[in-house]
């Protein structure tokens, strides 16, 4: 069988994506998921997504990491479905779609490659230590440093990700750095068990947790440079909880092709009917 995939890239975290509107592509299959990622002997991804008809929506993210497991939201992914939509003509200016976190709220550029995705609203934020801990549709951990240019992201991200109290669970590990406009992060990311070129779930956990570090409120607009271009965080913060949360940036198609995938791909009679 032979697949037909796209290729997306959010400033740097990159993307395969499949049209799945009518439902025949078995994606419960880690280990065609995780070949198709590998960036040797695959087509290479940071993850992997699935667009599919769901009554109610415009359509349904489905998302995998590149380990070839099902995992929380991703935000640049979800931009990136957004660009992969219109492209496919499932929506025009905006959408509402719906991801394994919930309904998402999105708005795409006439050109097709810049959007604004809604975020889930945020009202709990943790310490551990100096870090900051909470979940933005996928758990993050954020910490402030210096000289994040030389940081060894992939050793320290993996040792926190790994350490007793996220091992079972994991989390996405995010540094910072503040610039003279906006901040510099860097991101380990769960499920691909390396550092990303960018995480949107990450940079806007990275936002939030420097509002409270600031101590701001009202409407806030964040800049942030990631190692793969540039993103923007614009919300609300009453203090106590963070709303109306959107990411925005690029979401562009890179390629598109076919993979030979076997029968591994496809449905057989049986499970269609399970
Ligand atoms: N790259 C994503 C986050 C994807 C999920 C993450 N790896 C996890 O398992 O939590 C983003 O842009 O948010």
């Amino acid at each position: 069988m032979k697949l037909n995939f796209y290729k997306y890239q959010g400033a740097g975290n990159d993307f395969i994506l499949v049209d799945n509107r009518e439902g025949n592509i078995n994606h419960h299959n880690p280990k065609l998921i995780s070949s198709l990622c590998d960036r040797r002997f695959g087509i290479g991804g940071d993850g992997m997504m699935f667009l599919q008809h769901r009554e109610g929506y415009d359509f349904e993210m489905v998302y995998y990491n590149a380990d070839g497991q099902p995992s929380s939201m991703c935000g640049n992914g979800g931009r990136c479905i957004v660009a992969f939509a219109k492209y496919l003509g499932v929506i025009t200016k905006e959408t509402n779609f719906l991801a394994v976190d919930g309904p998402h709220y999105a708005k795409i550029s006439a050109s097709g490659d810049w959007v604004s995705l809604q975020m889930i609203d945020v009202d709990t934020v943790t310490r551990d230590n100096e870090a900051y801990v909470m979940n933005t549709g996928s758990p993050h951990y954020v910490q402030l440093v210096s000289d994040l240019a030389q940081k060894d992201v992939f050793t320290e991200g993996r040792s926190i990700r790994n350490n007793p109290t996220y091992l079972a669970k994991g989390i996405n590990v995010n540094f910072v750095e503040p610039l003279n406009e906006g901040y510099f992060v860097r991101t380990y990311e769960r499920g691909v068990e390396d550092e990303t070129y960018a995480c949107g779930t990450g940079v806007t956990a990275v936002a939030l947790a420097m509002a409270k570090e600031n101590k701001q409120t009202g409407t806030i607009s964040t800049p942030i440079k990631v190692l793969g271009g540039n993103l923007n965080l614009h919300f609300n913060y009453d203090g106590a909880q963070f709303t109306h949360i959107f990411l925005e940036g690029p979401a562009v198609k890179v390629f598109e092709g076919e993979v030979e995938v076997g029968d591994l791909a496809e449905y057989t009679a049986e499970e269609q009917t399970v």
